[in-house]
C-alpha cells in the first residue's frame, strides 16, 4: 500500500498504539493503559491548535479490528459476595462507570470526552468494533467503515448491559427498533450495508479506497461544513425517534419482554437492556437515562451470579480453545486433504462441517454404495436447506459440493492429510479399519482419528505401527455433527502434543469448540451423563406411581428450560439420543440381563439399578423419536415428530415398577429432584479431575455446555458445584445419599470433593491456585 500523506490538520489516533509493548492485545481491548492513552492523545489534539479534525481508528495502517470493547478480564474484581454496594471498591466497574479524580479515565469518561469535542471526531470502523468499541464509536460526531465491519453490542452474553451510554446513544440514532435488536439479542454480525441502512454509519469507503484516506477525504468534506453542524452531531442532545412502522418505543419494550427468559431463568441482563433502552424515552433527559444505565450495568456487575457465569463460559471457551502451536502444517490453515470413513449420521455431519471450513477434497468413504449414495445426497440436501436459510451463498455451495468426493475403497484416502473414522461403535471394526489405513495412507504424519464415544483409543491406535501412533487419538464429535459445536479431543498414551494442537486448531477452524480430554470410559461427557441418566430412572421407579407420584414429565420439568434451564429434561434427552444407544452401553458394561437365561449381567454385582429403561427397549421397542416411542410418544402430526406427548404404555410400566417402593406416590420437589440427579453428575466430575481426564474444571464446564445442553448463567457442572451450590453443602448432601444408597458408588464423595472442603476452596479456585499439582497427578 502506498504511504499516504496525513496532512497536518488532522490527527490521527489509533488505539492498538494505546497498548504497552510486549502485551498482546489482538483486539484493541479497552484496557486501563489504553484508555489513559486515549485520553491523553484525545487532550493533546484538543490543545494542538493546528488539528482541525481527528480521526480514531483501530490501527493507524487502517488494519485488523476497531475495538471489541472494555478489557473483559477487569471485570474479575467484582465481588463474588453479591453484598458490596459501593461500585468503586471493585475495578471492573471502574473500567466503566467510576471514575476518580485524575486516575484512569473510564470509557464513560472517555465517551463525554470524545462527544464533547468542539473538534469533529470521525471513528473509522474496521473489523470488530463491539462493546466499550461501539460505545465509543456511537460518541463520536461521524462513523465510517469499511467493508470488514462487523459491530455489536453483546454485553448481554456476558451478563451485563452496554454501560458506556450504548443504551441511550443507539436508541437516539437509530431508534428503538435496532436498538433492542442489537443490544438485546447481544448479536455482533452489524455489517457496513446493515450500518449504513440504520443510519449508525454515515459513510462506507468504497472497495478501491482504504480507510484511512476514505476517514481522511470526510475530515476534509467536513472541516468546510459551518461549524453549527458539531452540535447537532452530539447524540446526547438528540430525543429518540418515534418508529417509522408506527409501534410506540414502550410497546416494542413490551413485547421484547415477553419473549425473554425470565429474569432467574437467565434473563437477568437481557430484562436490564430492556429497561435501560427503556429510560432513553421515558427519562426526560439523556443525563438521567445514563443514570438509569449505570445503576443497571453496576447491579449486574456486582450482584449477578449469572453474569459470573457468563464471563467465566467466554473464558473457559477461550481457554480450551487456545492453540499454542508454531507448527506449518497446511491444515492449520484450512488446506488439507479430509476423509471421512462411515456414511451415517456421524460422518455425514463431520463431512459437512469440513466442507463448510473450506477444506477439500473431502473424500466420504462407506463400504455399502447404497449407505454412501444417500450419504452424499443428504449432504447435498443439508446444504441446499441452508442456502434456502441464507446461511449459505449458491455460488459457496456450488464450490463446497466440487470438493466432495465419495468412495466405496479405502485406498481412496490414499493422499489424506486428516482422516475421522466414523463408522460401527465395535472395537473389532474399528482396528481393523485403522490396521488397512496403517498401510494404505501415504503420508507418514497424516492425523488418523476416530470419532468413538466409549472406546479405548489407545486399543484402537495399537493396531496402527507404531510411529503411527503419535498421530492418532480421538476426535469425538456430538450429534448432529454439522450443528453440535463440541468436539471431545481425546489424547491415547503415544499421542504427541504437537497433534493435539494441530486437532485443536482444526477444530476451531471447523468452528467448533475444542476440549481436549484423557482416555476413560466415556471420555469426560459420557461418563458422567452415566449416573445422571441412571439415577433419572432410579428417581422414578422409587417415588413414581400412584395418583400423585413423580411421572416422567415431572422430572424432566425439573431439570428442564422453565425450571434448572437443561436445553431438555433427561428423558427427552434419552428419546433424541435413542434409548437403544444406553441399552448398547449397559450391555458393554455388563449390566443387562440376559433376556434368554434370565441372568444377570457380571457386573451388576449389588448395584442399585432398575431393569425399567432396559424392558422398555427390549420388549417394547421404545427406542425413542425415531420409532415415535420413548419415554414419550411422538405423533408425526404434533410438533413435526418432535413433540414429547404422554405415553399411557409408559405410565403403567412405571406403577409396576414402583409398586413396592415405599416412597411410591409421595411428592418431591423440583429443588430435591434436582439435587439428587445432579450431585451423582458433578461428583462424577470430581472423580474425573481426580483421575487426570480433564486437565481443569472449566473443560468439564465447556463440555456440558456445548455436548449437552447445560444453561450458560449457570456456568457449568463444576461452576454451578463451587458458585451455586457450594462444596460444603456438595458433600453433605452426597454423604447423605450415599448413606441412603450405599450401592449407588456414584454418590459416595470423590477425595478432590473433601480436599477442596477441607481446604476451604471452591474448585476452580483449587485448580487456579495449582494446588492439584501437589494431590493429583495431571495427565493432560
Ligand atoms: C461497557 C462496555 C462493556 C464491554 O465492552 S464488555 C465487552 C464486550 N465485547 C465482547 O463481548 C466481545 C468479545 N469478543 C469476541 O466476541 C471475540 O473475541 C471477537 C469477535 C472480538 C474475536 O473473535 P476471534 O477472532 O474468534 O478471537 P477470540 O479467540 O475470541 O479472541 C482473541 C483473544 O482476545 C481475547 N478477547 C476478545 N475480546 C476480549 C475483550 N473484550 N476483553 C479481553 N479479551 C478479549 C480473547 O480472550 C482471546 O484471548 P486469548 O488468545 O488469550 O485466548
Amino acid at each position: 500500500m502506498a504511504a499516504i500523506n496525513i496532512p497536518r490538520n488532522v490527527a490521527i489516533i489509533a488505539i492498538a498504539d494505546g497498548t504497552p509493548p510486549g502485551n498482546p492485545n489482538p483486539v484493541n481491548a479497552l484496557s486501563a493503559p489504553v484508555r489513559q492513552f486515549l485520553q491523553t492523545s484525545l487532550q493533546n489534539a484538543f490543545q494542538d491548535p493546528a488539528v482541525v479534525s481527528i480521526i480514531l481508528i483501530g490501527r493507524r495502517d487502517g488494519r485488523g479490528v476497531f475495538s471489541a470493547g472494555a478489557d473483559i478480564k477487569e471485570f474479575s474484581g467484582e465481588n463474588s459476595s453479591g453484598n458490596n454496594k459501593d461500585c468503586s471498591s471493585g475495578n471492573g466497574g471502574g473500567s466503566v462507570t467510576v471514575s476518580e479524580p485524575g486516575g484512569i479515565p473510564t470509557l464513560n469518561d472517555l465517551g463525554h470526552l470524545i462527544e464533547n469535542s468542539t473538534k469533529p471526531i470521525i471513528a473509522a470502523l474496521t473489523g470488530a468494533c463491539l462493546g466499550g468499541g461501539m460505545e465509543l464509536a456511537l460518541s463520536a460526531q461521524y462513523r465510517v467503515a469499511d467493508s470488514t465491519l462487523q459491530y455489536g453490542l453483546p454485553e448481554v452474553k456476558i451478563g451485563l448491559i452496554p454501560g458506556a451510554g450504548g443504551t441511550q446513544r443507539l436508541s437516539r440514532l437509530c431508534g428503538v427498533r435496532h436498538a433492542l435488536d442489537v443490544i438485546v439479542r447481544g448479536r455482533i454480525n452489524g455489517t457496513s450495508q446493515e450500518g449504513l441502512r440504520v443510519g449508525f454509519l454515515d459513510g462506507v469507503a468504497p472497495t478501491n479506497e482504504s480507510i484511512v484516506e476514505y476517514a481522511l477525504r470526510w475530515a476534509k468534506w467536513e472541516s468546510s461544513l459551518p461549524r453549527i453542524t458539531m452540535e447537532s452531531r452530539r447524540l446526547c442532545h438528540r430525543t429518540v425517534p418515534i418508529d417509522g412502522e408506527g409501534v410506540g418505543n414502550g410497546d416494542m419494550c413490551d413485547f421484547a419482554i415477553q419473549s425473554l427468559p425470565p429474569k432467574e431463568v437467565g434473563g437477568e441482563s437481557a430484562h436490564a437492556c430492556v429497561e435501560a433502552i427503556r429510560a432513553s424515552f421515558e427519562k426526560p433527559s439523556f443525563d438521567q437515562g445514563m443514570e438509569v444505565e449505570k445503576n443497571l450495568f453496576n447491579d449486574l456487575l456486582y450482584h449477578s451470579l449469572q453474569g459470573r457465569a457468563y464471563r467465566h463460559i467466554f473464558f473457559a471457551e477461550r481457554s480450551s480453545s487456545s492453540v499454542r502451536t508454531k507448527s506449518s502444517n497446511s491444515l492449520i490453515f484450512g488446506n488439507g486433504a479430509i476423509g471421512v470413513i462411515g456414511a451415517g449420521t456421524m460422518g455425514r455431519g463431520i463431512a459437512i462441517s469440513f466442507l463448510r471450513a473450506g477444506y477439500g477434497p473431502v473424500t466420504l468413504v462407506d463400504v455399502n454404495p447404497g449407505g454412501l449414495q444417500a450419504g452424499v445426497q443428504d449432504i447435498r440436501l443439508i446444504l441446499e436447506g441452508e442456502v434456502k436459510k441464507k446461511r449459505l451463498s449458491s455460488s459457496k455451495l456450488k464450490y463446497i459440493l466440487s470438493c466432495l468426493e465419495s468412495s466405496t475403497y479405502l485406498s481412496s484416502l490414499a493422499g489424506c492429510d486428516l482422516i475421522v473414522e466414523a463408522a460401527f461403535e465395535n472395537l473389532k471394526v474399528k482396528k481393523d479399519i485403522f490396521s488397512k489405513l496403517d498401510s494404505i495412507v501415504t503420508k507418514k504424519d497424516a492425523l488418523l482419528l476416530s470419532n468413538t464415544s466409549t472406546l479405548d483409543v489407545d486399543a484402537i491406535a495399537s493396531s496402527l505401527s507404531s510411529e503411527r501412533r503419535g498421530y492418532c487419538a480421538g476426535m469425538h464429535f456430538f450429534s448432529p455433527a454439522h450443528v453440535m459445536k463440541l468436539v471431545e479431543i481425546v489424547r491415547g498414551k503415544a499421542t504427541t502434543s504437537e497433534t493435539l494442537d494441530i486437532i485443536t486448531a482444526v477444530t476451531k477452524r471447523i468452528k467448533k469448540v475444542p476440549v481436549v480430554v484423557g482416555n476413560c470410559d466415556g471420555f469426560v461427557g459420557n461418563r458422567m451423563i452415566h449416573p445422571y441418566t441412571t439415577e433419572s430412572a432410579l428417581l422414578l421407579v422409587e417415588y413414581g406411581g400412584g395418583k400423585n407420584g413423580l411421572g416422567i414429565s415431572g422430572i424432566d420439568a425439573a431439570l428442564g428450560p422453565r425450571r434448572f434451564g437443561m436445553a431438555v429434561g433427561p428423558f427427552v434427552m434419552s428419546d433424541i439420543a435413542g434409548n437403544d444407544i444406553g441399552y448398547k452401553i449397559r450391555g458393554e458394561k455388563g449390566l443387562l440381563r440376559d433376556p434368554a437365561t434370565g441372568i444377570v449381567g457380571p457386573n451388576r454385582k449389588q448395584m442399585r439399578y432398575t431393569e425399567l429403561a432396559d424392558e422398555m427397549v427390549e420388549k417394547l421397542g421404545r427406542l425413542g423419536q425415531k420409532a415415535k416411542k420413548g419415554w414419550y410418544d411422538y405423533d408425526p402430526k404434533v410438533g413435526k415428530g418432535r413433540k414429547p406427548l404422554p405415553s399411557s404404555e409408559m405410565q403403567s410400566l412405571v406403577e409396576n415398577y414402583s409398586m413396592n417402593s415405599p416412597s411410591r406416590g409421595t411428592k418431591l420437589s423440583p429443588d430435591a429432584i434436582v439435587s439428587r440427579i445432579l450431585f451423582a453428575l458433578v461428583n462424577e466430575g470430581f472423580k474425573i479431575l481426580e483421575d487426570g481426564i480433564a486437565s481443569d474444571p472449566s473443560k468439564i464446564d465447556i463440555i456440558y455446555l456445548y455436548g449437552y445442553g447445560w444453561p450458560a448463567w449457570r456456568g457449568g457442572p463444576m461452576f454451578w458445584a463451587d458458585n451455586y451450590v457450594g462444596l460444603p453443602v456438595l458433600l453433605r448432601e452426597l454423604e447423605t445419599f450415599h448413606k441412603m444408597y450405599p450401592d449407588s458408588e456414584y454418590f459416595r464423595p470423590s477425595q478432590l470433593l473433601r480436599r477442596c472442603v477441607e481446604l476451604g476452596v471452591g474448585v476452580q479456585e483449587y485448580y487456579r491456585k495449582g494446588l492439584q499439582q501437589s494431590a493429583v497427578l495431571s495427565k493432560l
